[in-house]
């Protein structure tokens, strides 16, 4: 079995990022304890900016790990130290054995071309060059060969559903076509960690809900290591398997979304949560508990299912569900009768819910 560690793609610990004029003052005292809420305290008061506040995670090889949080909350600030667009003043990334805020020079150029790729909300392509050569140029800068680079490039445009599309300049492709071409772009070189920074935010709701199924099912084949972010936490729900919620620079509550949404920390966060109608985004798993004795008669439902498919049954008297695939599971109408309740009182029916 792998190790734990080896699970692990990105470890951060105590990572701060502050703007103002001399921030490094306030960090290069060796020994000294750092109390984060006095110090974030005392930058406001001395006129810098907290961004990244005392932040500590793991990303998981594998995973969609989604930074959350409303406009100002330091999402991008965290993702561009991660990246090392930004240094940060204090903390540690271990990547791949190394401490990413250690290395520098060309090894940092070569780990960002080569390990890491990069999506933005302004999808950043170059208007003079078709999709396929935007799409190819990160390989070109690698020093890959032309006949290489268009190949890789070509299967890039399939893997996007824009194999006919080639020949297109981005203006002559929609939003949500030129956020493909960005999102081929960034998988060309194959990298370890993608971040994608809120890259579907301009593109309007129904082609957003296109671009995040697409987006899973890509996942659902590539297995990419993926940093998230997004201000909206129906998006975060729905593709996250962990969620940092940020807030004033500080991550706040980390979890998976069904403990985000069960278990939220403070008012803060259940206020957060509150437009979510939980029959939708929870799922079946979130609720399932080990069965004692007998296994019920009756329906066997999708552990991933969203636990609104439960509700006809429910109507008509069923009390107990089997889980598909694990026999050692039930669920409860309890449960599901205590997330309807919460959902009544939000206002989120099973048909009006917004989910
Ligand atoms: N270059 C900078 N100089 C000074 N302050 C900055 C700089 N970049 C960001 N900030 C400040 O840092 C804080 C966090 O900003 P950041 O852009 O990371 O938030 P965000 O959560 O990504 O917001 P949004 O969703 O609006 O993009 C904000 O107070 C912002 O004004």
């Amino acid at each position: 079995m792998a190790s734990a560690s080896s699970q692990i793609m990105l470890s951060c610990k105590n990572l701060w990022k502050v703007f103002g004029a001399r921030p490094a003052y306030y960090f290069d005292t060796a020994g000294y304890q750092i109390d984060p809420d006095g110090l974030t305290a005392r930058l406001r008061r001395e006129g810098h900016i907290p961004a990244v506040v005392d932040a500590s995670f793991d990303v998981k090889r594998g995973e969609i790990f989604v930074i959350m949080g409303l406009s100002g909350s330091g999402k991008s600030t965290l993702v561009r130290c991660l990246s090392r667009l930004l240094d940060i003043e204090h903390g540690t990334m271990e990547f791949d054995g190394q401490d990413l805020a250690k290395i520098s020079g060309p090894d940092l150029i070569e780990i960002r071309r080569r390990k890491m790729g990069m999506v933005f909300q302004s999808f950043g392509l170059m208007p003079h060059l078709t999709a396929l050569e935007n799409i190819a140029f990160p390989l070109k800068l690698q020093g890959v060969a032309r006949p290489e680079r268009e190949a890789r490039a070509r299967e890039m445009l399939e893997l996007v559903e824009l194999g006919n599309r080639g020949d297109a300049l981005p203006s002559q492709l929609s939003g949500g076509q030129q956020q493909r071409v960005g999102i081929a772009r960034s998988l060309s070189t194959n990298p370890d960690l993608w971040f994608l920074d809120e890259p579907f935010s301009a593109l309007d709701p129904l082609i957003r809900r296109q671009m995040q199924d697409e987006f899973l099912r890509l996942q659902s084949q590539l297995k990419k290591t993926i940093v998230f972010i997004t201000h909206d936490i129906m998006e975060a729900c729905r593709l996250a398997d962990r969620i940092a919620l940020m807030r004033g620079g500080k991550i706040i509550q980390l979890g998976t979304p069904a403990e985000i949404l069960l278990q939220p920390v403070d008012d803060y966060v259940s206020d957060f949560t509150a437009e979510v109608a939980l029959t939708r985004a929870i799922r079946v798993r979130d609720l399932a508990r080990p069965a004692l004795g007998d296994l019920p008669e009756g329906p066997v439902v999708p552990p991933a299912a969203p636990i609104e498919v439960i509700l006809p049954a429910l109507a008509s008297g069923q009390r107990q569900f089997r889980v598909e695939g694990d026999d050692s599971l039930v669920l409860d109408a309890t449960s599901v009768l205590e997330v309807l309740k919460r959902d009544a009182r939000h206002g989120l029916g099973p048909e009006g819910g917004r989910g």
